[in-house]
């Protein structure tokens, strides 16, 4: 097993792309606690992982409750004594016109994605530098290609990434590594915002490569837990994209 007793908090471990991963992970032995404000998803979720992974927890918690967000790292260090692999997965978008974007669009995006990334990533350093562990965070096609109408999400993501590379510069020498995933992924948010604009959504997965929207478990999950693994200790700072091709950096 790759994660065999690893503690792991997953936020937005309740739905989608994070419990995709915290089923992954919990299946290759880590203990993992999903962090989600939606507590009938998140404990059906918790019960699940149980199954294989008997420590594993749900914690309900609001992410854009800032002053709060250190009781999350608090709880789990109390009950597995450790940390070592913080995901930062959670994130609300909403689609608008450049020049509609109001300050609160700004927030939202910043206070669901970007804040609660940069805050648990300061309480969990400490548990990081101990056990050597590992930040997985996330960024999206819309900001690495500045995609129309997500202003607010696109700078928030690019703001998520640019926080990674300059903790993988700090962190490196304590053996800590910060590495983000791009993804492309079918999950409840995605088949919402699919409704709300059909043709955006359409015209990502005809730029797809691979002609599919990804899994969250199967697509995204093995590369959560090869980032969360020992197999990932000698990378850091970078851009993983789970995309299917869509997106190729060169
Ligand atoms: N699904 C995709 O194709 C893509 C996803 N991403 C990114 O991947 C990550 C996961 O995406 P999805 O699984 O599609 O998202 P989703 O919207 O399906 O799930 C997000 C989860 O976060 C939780 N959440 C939202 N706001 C919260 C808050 N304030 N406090 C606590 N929990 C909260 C929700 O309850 C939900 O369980 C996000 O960072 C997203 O931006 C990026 C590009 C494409
Ligand atoms: C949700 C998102 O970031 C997409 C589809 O690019």
């Amino acid at each position: 097993m790759k994660l065999k007793d690893k503690a792991v908090i997953i936020t937005g471990g309740a739905g989608g792309i994070g419990s995709g991963m915290a089923r992954a992970m919990a299946k290759e032995g880590a203990k993992v606690a999903i962090v989600d404000l939606n507590e009938e998803e998140g404990n059906a979720v918790a019960a699940e992982l149980q199954e294989v992974s008997p420590d594993s927890i749900f914690i309900k918690a609001d992410l854009t409750e800032r002053e709060r967000l250190h009781e999350i790292v608090d709880t789990v260090v109390e009950k597995y004594g450790k940390l070592e692999v913080l995901v930062n997965n959670a994130h609300a978008s909403r689609q608008v016109n450049f020049e509609d974007t109001t300050q609160e669009d700004m927030d939202f995006s910043f206070n669901t994605g970007f804040y609660p990334t940069f805050y648990l990533m300061q309480s969990a350093f400490p548990y990081l530098k101990e056990s050597k562990g590992s930040v997985i965070n996330f960024a999206s096609g819309a900001g690495l290609e500045g995609q129309k109408t997500q202003t607010a999400y696109a700078a928030a993501k690019e703001a998520i990434r640019a926080i990674s590379k300059v903790a993988a510069n700090e962190w490196g020498e304590y053996g800590i590594n910060v590495n983000i995933i791009s993804p492309i992924a079918m999950t409840p948010g995605v088949e919402a915002w699919s409704k709300e604009h059909p043709e955006t959504f359409e015209a990502i997965v005809s730029k797809v490569p691979m002609k599919r929207w990804g899994d969250p478990e199967k697509d995204i999950g093995p590369i959560a837990v090869f980032l969360a693994s020992e197999d990932s200790n000698y990378m850091t700072g970078q851009t993983l994209m789970a995309d299917g091709g869509s997106i190729q950096i060169r």
